[in-house]
Formats: structure tokens, C-alpha cells, sequence
């Protein structure tokens, strides 16, 4: 059972863009494999102008090797993966610049490894159903990660609890919904380029 998106925009979150003391946000967008983690988290970073990176692109070719051979990974393959996740984050925030990244970050302690000393760190989990999970992946063409390999996603992932403050956003529309929904409820509007003055394409 996943919590559904809330009834009201969550309050605490700061919504202005520029606090001294804090590097600027960067978003996580996780999920299983073919919940639309690269595709929403692409599409928002572009709405944002916010930089944005694939967790893909970041795993050893030993893990992406394995995920072509149709095998899970285990937690000793993710750890250093999840390491270099976070170094990124934290590249972006010394260059203090705002940022979307996608990552299954299926475990809490996966969760943890990314967001324990980074308070700039904000995580939106996509909710789909299996069916529509299965027919994205069985669709998709070119990628390393096959279907078959959905039941190993379900049965890793331990789905965010209340108490951990992710977003948990239902992603079953088209991915401008999902987008919109995120912006609204992880209160991201202010940063939206049209409201910093910029022009709005
Ligand atoms: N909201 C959506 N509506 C319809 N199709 C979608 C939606 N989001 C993603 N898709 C499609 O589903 C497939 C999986 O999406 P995507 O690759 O973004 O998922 P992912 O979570 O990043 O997967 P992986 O973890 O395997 O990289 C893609 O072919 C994408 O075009
Ligand atoms: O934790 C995992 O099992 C992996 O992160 C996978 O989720 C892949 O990164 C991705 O989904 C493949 O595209």
C-alpha cells in the first residue's frame, strides 16, 4: 500500500530560491526500473533550467554488464554506485547550483546513503502500477534493464515510509502531469523561470 500524493502542497519547504546557509535543493526522482524516473526527471529539470544527471550514467560497466545479462544487482554492486550519486550531489552543491537527478534508490538505507548530511536533498518516489510498469518496460527499445527483470525491482524495494518525507507522486499520466504535480507539491514554483524574471518559452 503507497501513500497517495497529499491533499495540500507540503508547507515546511523553503520556497524561495537563494538560502546562504544551505546549498540549493537538488530533487531525487526514484522508482523501480520503467516508473519514468529519466523521463520525468529530465522533463523537470528542463522546466526548472536546473541541472540534471541519469543515475545510469554513473554505474560501473561491471553493474551495467550484469543488468544486459538479465541480473539483478545486489548491495554491494549499488553502494559504490549510490556513492557516486552523491558525489555528484555534492559537486553541485559546491558549485551552489540546483539540480534533479534520477535513482531507483530502491532500500531506505539506499535512501539514507544519498541523503544522510545533504539537507539540500528533497526525494519524490513515482508511484505506478504493475501493469503500466510492465508495459513501459516491455515497450521500451535500446536499454540495458529487460522486463523480466521487474519482479527482482519489487521485491528490493522497501516503498518510502511516512516518516521519511519523500513525495510520493502518481505517475500515470503523462510525464508534463507527473512534472506538474512535483512542482506543486515539493513547492518549486518560485523557481520557476518565469517567476525569477526570466523569459518563459
Ligand atoms: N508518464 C509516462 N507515460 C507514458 N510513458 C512513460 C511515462 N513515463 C515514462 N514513460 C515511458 O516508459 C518507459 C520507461 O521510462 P523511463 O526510462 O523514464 O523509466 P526509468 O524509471 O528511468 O527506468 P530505468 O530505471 O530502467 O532507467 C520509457 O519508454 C518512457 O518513454
Ligand atoms: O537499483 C537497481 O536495480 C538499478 O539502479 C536499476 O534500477 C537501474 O539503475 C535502472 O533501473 C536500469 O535502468
Amino acid at each position: 500500500m503507497v501513500r497517495p500524493t497529499p491533499a495540500t502542497p507540503r508547507t515546511p519547504r523553503p520556497t524561495t530560491p537563494s538560502r546562504p546557509t544551505q546549498p540549493p535543493p537538488v530533487v531525487v526522482i526514484t522508482g523501480v526500473s520503467g516508473s519514468g524516473k529519466s523521463t520525468v526527471g529530465a522533463a523537470l529539470a528542463g522546466r526548472l533550467g536546473w541541472d540534471w544527471a541519469d543515475g545510469d550514467a554513473f554505474h560501473p560497466g561491471s553493474n551495467v554488464a550484469k543488468m544486459a545479462a538479465h541480473e539483478p544487482l545486489t548491495d554491494a554492486d549499488r553502494l559504490p554506485w549510490l556513492d557516486e550519486i552523491g558525489g555528484w550531489i555534492d559537486k553541485e552543491a559546491e558549485a551552489g547550483r540546483p539540480a534533479v537527478i534520477a535513482c531507483s534508490a530502491l532500500k531506505r538505507s539506499y535512501r539514507d546513503r544519498l541523503r544522510t548530511g545533504r539537507p539540500q536533498v528533497r526525494m519524490v518516489y513515482l508511484v505506478v502500477d504493475l501493469k503500466t510498469l510492465h508495459q513501459r518496460l516491455t515497450d521500451r527499445r535500446g536499454h540495458m534493464f529487460h522486463a523480466d527483470m521487474l519482479g527482482s525491482q519489487l521485491s528490493t524495494l522497501e516503498p518510502p515510509a511516512p516518516e521519511e518525507d519523500v513525495l510520493m507522486v502518481k505517475s500515470a499520466g503523462s510525464p508534463k502531469q507527473t512534472v506538474d504535480h512535483i512542482i506543486t507539491w515539493e513547492g518549486l514554483a518560485a523557481f520557476l523561470p518565469s517567476k525569477a524574471g526570466r523569459r518563459q518559452d
